[in-house]
């Protein structure tokens, strides 16, 4: 669907009809026209493509997008699927036709780094309906659940990987929901440390819609990282956090500079009209002037952004939408909105077998009776609403000269005859200086005198009505341009611009944010309200005019726990975990003063949320760690949990490890509640070192065990640790069943059903005790933490691959 939109339900709904209001009849995809004249003229106008080439651009617009996915998780473990991929399902792919016709198998996206990112054309009917083709079908289903892979456009895996995001970086992405540009970002922050380390960087994931937000939670709990925070903000308002030299850290009221982030993501709501070929609907719905409502919104965020971000810092915008005025528009206004403090970065280079076309300098903009105009003046009162007019002036591009100096050509736009993609535009920008108060009291004055200059010869030239007052008017502002634009030029060539620079901190002494002066500022709203004391805020004009009352959070907010008291320090002591894991790290949900779970952090974020204190609504964070045991007679009254297994292994006391081979794997994976005596003498030794009724982590190490005569059904390089049920006289693995699914898939090449048994043996459990048979098990359903659950909308034990 066009982002903009509200998602429609199963069938696509019903459409209201723009003019009547009324509920036009549904119409199935396949019915759906796969044209608009509006867009064909509108598009044609732009000369996006050379007139000879527009036929193949508007065709490859109509047809049905390849599936493309990308191989997710930590690099050994993606490393393991990619093997999978390719010696098992590729040849078999290859091998197979369907009524006559050749299967094509998936291949690797040329451009996407170590072939983790794939396009297939089987439509997704086949693969559903043949047989033969469904092995593959529910691979991808299973492994996407699991999170191993993630279906994802080819093109929206572009801007993360633009981003260049290194382990030590502060990175927020502004709109990150469902978020799956944000799992690349963890992905790029983990990539570059060693495994077991934690990065020093974080990544903050937001989005201004709750819901959406919860969703993103799902999606980054997949992916195990310590150094997330999922938080619902308006990007635009995006709260300012102070490095907290002042008084009142962590509650709002200390001050001290502002944290600037190294990397920011603004891949910003849009009108979608990019992904026709997959949002069929889009066709129907498309108007020129969406992009109208789009843009003011999409200006702010990446202000905002750009004050947020570090000097010397880059931030990437996106859109998956093809229009200028939500791209290239945005883009060149905010960069002389900042008069050389941004400049946009030359990725020629980058991704090399990435097919891309320049960015636009010059576009018309269509008005609701479909006229084409290439300045505001030929814009009639009546062809645009109010709410539209206010900015209709940032919906055209700057005069030649100035785009051409801002080098808007290294924007990149991606069609979709390119490459067999969606449409996609992205720009990548970096910080060349800092934005200080006084450059932008400057900005305000010239805009200011601009704009009188621009009124005083409209006025003139429309009291005139002769063609000479209109060419004297466009040369004196093609010459004042043309000084802005020189300027602008040699500062970011510079790299030092020649205007005074201040630092933030300087210039907020410099301008003395008094008292008076912050009264006198506009308010925001209530969860960010304390930005109407930022000083970086105060020129702005973008703060929003309506105030916002956000509801507090329905989740009881995260508080820090203490590892040296309390029943965390009895958890540590028991599992052996000392000051080698982060012990400033763990935190929980308190209810009553006890909890459920225990999550951990690292240093990074634990930091950041101290210093935010309540200007930030966090919605999420931390890997689950520990969660309360339902077993009376446990040795401790929390166990491991499987998500947050690959963040304890090293710091577990040595006893809790059994190190397996691959025939004792294949027991504890083949059966349910297998009896100890089933697994080998030496394993059996072990795991009797360790206290009865416990967790225990089974390990199996490939490289270790390279000489067995038994191995896996696949190669596999990554360490598979399992988090086990040490019982009486059983052991059992506890893991979500789909991820045990695939982990036997991959581990055993085949695949177990152990639903209706197990589901059996639990619902006749509901205590961990001995069954008939000696064997026990343990009640999965009351480990779980209902609120936590139902956000994430299912369970999240994760996937144990190690590197
Ligand atoms: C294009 S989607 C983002 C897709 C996401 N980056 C991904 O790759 O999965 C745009 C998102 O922006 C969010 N959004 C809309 N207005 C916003 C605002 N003012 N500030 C922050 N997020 C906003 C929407 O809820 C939506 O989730």
């Amino acid at each position: 669907m066009g982002r903009m939109g509200k998602r429609k339900g199963k069938g696509g709904g019903k459409a209201k009809n723009h003019v009547s209001g009324e509920r036009a009849a549904y119409r199935s995809f396949d019915e759906l026209r796969r044209d608009n004249e509006s867009f064909r003229k509108y598009y044609q106008a732009q000369k996006l493509v050379d007139a000879d080439e527009f036929p193949a651009f508007m065709e490859a617009m109509r047809t049905v997008l390849p599936t493309n996915f990308r191989i997710t998780g930590s690099r050994q473990q993606a490393v393991d699927i990619r093997e999978q991929i390719m010696t098992e399902f590729v040849p078999y792919l290859r091998s197979i036709s369907i009524e006559g016709v050749d299967v094509e198998p998936p291949h690797p996206l040329a451009w996407y780094p170590h072939n983790f990112g794939w396009q297939f054309t089987i439509p997704r009917i086949a693969l559903k309906k043949s047989a033969a083709l469904g092995k593959f079908h529910s691979f991808l289903v299973t492994e996407t659940e699991v999170g191993n892979i993630s279906r994802q456009e080819a093109v929206s895996m572009v801007p993360p990987l633009l981003l260049d995001v290194q382990p030590q970086h502060l990175v927020l992405d502004m709109c990150a929901a469902p978020g799956s540009k944000t799992a690349q970002l963890v992905e790029a922050l983990h990539a570059g440390v060693a495994p077991g380390e934690t990065p020093r960087g974080l990544v903050v994931a937001n989005d201004a819609d709750y819901k959406r937000a919860c969703m993103l939670v799902h999606q980054v709990n997949r992916l195990n990282s310590p150094n997330i925070v999922v938080t619902n903000h308006s990007g635009e308002r995006f709260p300012n956090i102070y490095d907290g030299a002042g008084a009142g850290a962590g509650t709002g009221g200390g001050r001290g500079a502002a944290v600037q982030f190294d990397r920011i993501l603004c891949d910003v709501p849009c009108s979608g009209d990019g992904t026709t070929r997959k949002n069929v609907r889009v066709w129907e719905k498309w108007r020129a002037d969406d992009a109208h409502s789009l843009n003011p919104i999409q200006t702010k965020i990446l202000q905002r952004a750009a004050y947020l971000l570090k000097t010397g810092g880059r931030m990437v915008y996106s859109t998956c939408s093809l229009n200028p005025i939500e791209n290239e528009a945005v883009v060149a206004h905010v960069l002389s909105h900042f008069e050389g403090a941004l400049r946009l970065v030359d990725v020629s280079a980058e991704l090399p077998e990435l097919r891309r076309r320049p960015g636009l300098a010059t576009w018309k903009v269509m008005t609701r009776d479909g006229e084409l105009h290439e300045t505001p003046a030929s814009i009639a009162t009546n062809a645009m609403p109010r709410s539209h007019r206010r900015y209709v002036d940032a919906f055209f591009p700057l005069d030649r000269a100035r785009m051409d100096a801002l080098h808007i050509e290294r924007c990149m736009r991606i069609y979709s005859h390119l490459q067999n993609t969606g449409g996609f535009f992205v720009a990548v920008l970096e910080k060349v200086a800092p934005i200080s108060v006084n450059e932008k009291k400057k900005a305000a004055e010239r805009a200011e005198r601009l704009q009188r200059e621009y009124d005083e010869l409209d006025l003139e030239r429309k009291r005139e009505q002769g063609a000479a007052a209109e060419a004297e008017a466009e040369a004196v502002s093609a010459a004042e341009a043309v000084a802005v634009a020189v300027a602008a030029a040699e500062d970011a060539e510079s790299g030092a611009p020649k205007r005074q620079i201040e630092t933030e901190a300087e210039t907020e002494e410099e301008t003395g944010a008094t008292a008076a002066s912050e009264a006198k500022r506009p308010k925001v709203d209530s969860a960010d309200n304390n930005n109407s004391n930022d000083d970086d805020e105060r020129m702005a004009p973008y703060l929003p005019d309506e105030p916002r009352e956000d509801p507090a959070l329905p989740e009881n907010p995260f508080v820090f726990l203490d590892a040296d008291a309390g029943e965390l320090k009895n958890i540590l002591a028991f599992y052996g975990i000392g000051p080698s894991m982060s012990r400033r790290g763990f935190l929980s949900r308190m209810e009553n003063s006890t909890y459920r779970s225990v999550y951990h952090v690292s240093d990074s974020v634990r930091r950041l949320m101290e210093l935010a204190g309540q200007r930030l609504r966090v919605v999420n964070t931390g890997i689950r760690v520990f969660n309360r045991n339902c077993v009376k007679d446990a040795g401790c009254a929390y166990r491991l949990v499987c998500e947050g297994v690959p963040q304890l292994l090293p710091h577990l006391a040595p006893h809790f490890v059994v190190d397996v081979p691959f025939a004792d794997l294949r027991v504890v994976l083949e059966q349910i509640n297998p009896l100890l005596e089933s697994l080998s003498a030496p394993t059996r030794e072990r795991i009797a070192a360790v206290p009865m009724s416990s967790s225990i982590i089974v390990r199996y190490d490939p490289a270790a065990h390279a000489a067995d005569a038994e191995q896996p059904f696949t190669r596999l390089t990554a360490v598979l640790a399992l988090p086990c049920w040490r019982g009486h006289a059983s052991i059992s693995v506890h893991m979500d069943k789909n991820q045990l699914g695939s982990l036997i898939h991959r581990v055993l090449g085949h695949t177990i059903d152990r639903s209706s048994e197990g589901r059996l043996k639990l619902a006749n459990n509901t205590r961990s005790a001995p069954q008939d048979d000696g064997t026990e098990t343990q009640d999965q359903e009351l480990d779980q933490e209902p609120d936590r659950e139902q956000m994430q909308g299912q369970d999240q034990d994760q996937s144990m691959g190690q590197e």
